[in-house]
């Protein structure tokens, strides 16, 4: 790495801070370990930028996002903020508006079993096997979550809301490309997930993958309904490499899959536009359940921080010590409550990213 680069570092809400801390603490253990440098700069985010600035998303934040060279991101959102009117709710007035700005149109949620992990599995010990790897590749600044119009109007019994399910061809086919680019360097299938058989957006959607599939012979394309994908998941995961999917439908799978490895704080993310700039952050929300308790599981969080150094800085080595020193920290039984056989021999939130970060220092 040429020069230091600089992170923005936006916690958020309920556990956000508390994952968060222990990400960094695992970041400094890799700089120390394979000298490289990286700034750090704080700024509020969500709920809490609400709070303190009467915006989710302040004007100082997003100057700091621009001027960073990674994001990495907490979990926003929470019920102090649900009374609010859904357009200044957190999540929708900062989360994907980050996310539009940036055109961070690719978001890859890798969800693999820890072989330790493989009890911790919902799912029936002979289905898991030795575990899966499932990569899902989902389309992140269009479709229903952005479409317009929205919104709501009417009173009384006749009163409506509505949203809109929009793709243009041009945005189908960059995640579509992304998606085959990727297989190509994993075990070259793509299946695909839409609703064709209802939505007029999934016919497209399914018309332009299979196009876009013809550049690449090499990579086997099937496509497949949602709630079959849905079921199929959980029947048999071996069967999937890459699942290529929409906004909601991405969203929906990748929270399935998150559980089918364990735990929800398992799943981690990278949301990248065309220049590689990225913004990491784990699957999940701010769990306002488990918020300040101290035993959220940081493992999303931390392998997010992972996927920036890989993708946003080149560090593969960094990369793949720290996925190491995750691996190796569960294979030693280090475990928090979510993923632990015995919820009296788990350890919390801060002792697993010690953990993380000893193994990185060692
Ligand atoms: N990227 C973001 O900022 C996201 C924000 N949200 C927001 O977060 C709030 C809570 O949403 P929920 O639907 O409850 O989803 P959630 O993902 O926050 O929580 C769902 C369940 O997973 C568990 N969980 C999540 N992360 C965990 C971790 N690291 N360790 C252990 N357990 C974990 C929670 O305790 C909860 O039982 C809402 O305001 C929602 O809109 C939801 C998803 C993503
Ligand atoms: C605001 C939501 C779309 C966030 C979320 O659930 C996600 O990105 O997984
Ligand atoms: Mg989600």
């Amino acid at each position: 790495m040429d020069r230091e680069k600089k992170v923005a570092v936006l916690a958020g809400d309920g556990i956000g801070p508390e994952i968060m801390a222990e990400a960094v603490k695992v970041l400094k253990a890799a700089e120390a370990a394979f000298g490289f440098r990286l700034k750090y700069e704080y700024a509020d985010v969500g709920g809490c930028a609400i709070d303190c600035h009467g915006h989710a998303l302040p004007p100082e934040t997003l100057a700091l996002c621009e001027a960073s060279d990674a994001i990495l991101f907490g979990a926003v959102g929470g019920p102090k903020w649900e009374c609010l009117p859904p357009d200044q709710q957190p999540e929708r007035a900062a989360l994907l508006p980050l996310r539009k700005h940036f055109d961070l149109f690719c978001n890859l949620r890798p969800s693999r079993v820890f072989p330790a992990l493989v009890e911790a599995s919902p799912l029936r010990p002979d289905i898991v096997g030795d575990g899966f790897d499932i990569l899902c590749i989902r389309e992140l600044t269009s479709g229903i979550y952005f479409g317009r119009p929205k919104g709501r109007e009417g009173q009384g019994a006749d009163e409506r809301a509505f949203d809109t399910m929009s793709y243009t061809r041009r945005e189908i086919e960059r995640i579509a490309r992304k998606a085959f680019e990727i297989a190509r360097l994993r075990r070259k299938k793509v299946t695909s997930i839409d609703k064709a058989n209802v939505l007029t957006t999934m016919v497209l959607w399914r018309q332009v993958v299979t196009e876009v599939s013809r550049d690449y012979p090499d990579v086997q394309l099937n496509h497949m309904y949602i709630d079959n994908a849905s079921m199929q998941l959980i029947r048999d995961p071996h069967q999937f490499d890459v699942l290529l999917c929409g906004n909601m439908f991405g969203d929906i799978l990748s929270d399935q899959c998150a559980m089918m490895t364990g735990s929800m704080g398992l799943l981690a993310s990278a949301s990248i536009n065309e220049s590689n700039f990225g913004l990491y952050e784990p699957a999940g929300g701010s769990a306002p359940d488990i918020a300040g308790k101290g035993i959220a599981n940081p493992i999303a969080q931390i392998l997010s921080a992972a996927m920036m150094l890989r993708h946003s800085f080149g560090l593969e080595a960094a990369a793949l010590a720290i996925e190491r020193a995750v691996e190796e920290t569960i294979a030693a039984g280090v475990l928090t409550r979510d993923i632990a056989r015995d919820p009296r021999k788990a350890v919390g939130t801060a002792q697993m990213g010690d953990a993380v970060a000893s193994r990185i220092r060692a």
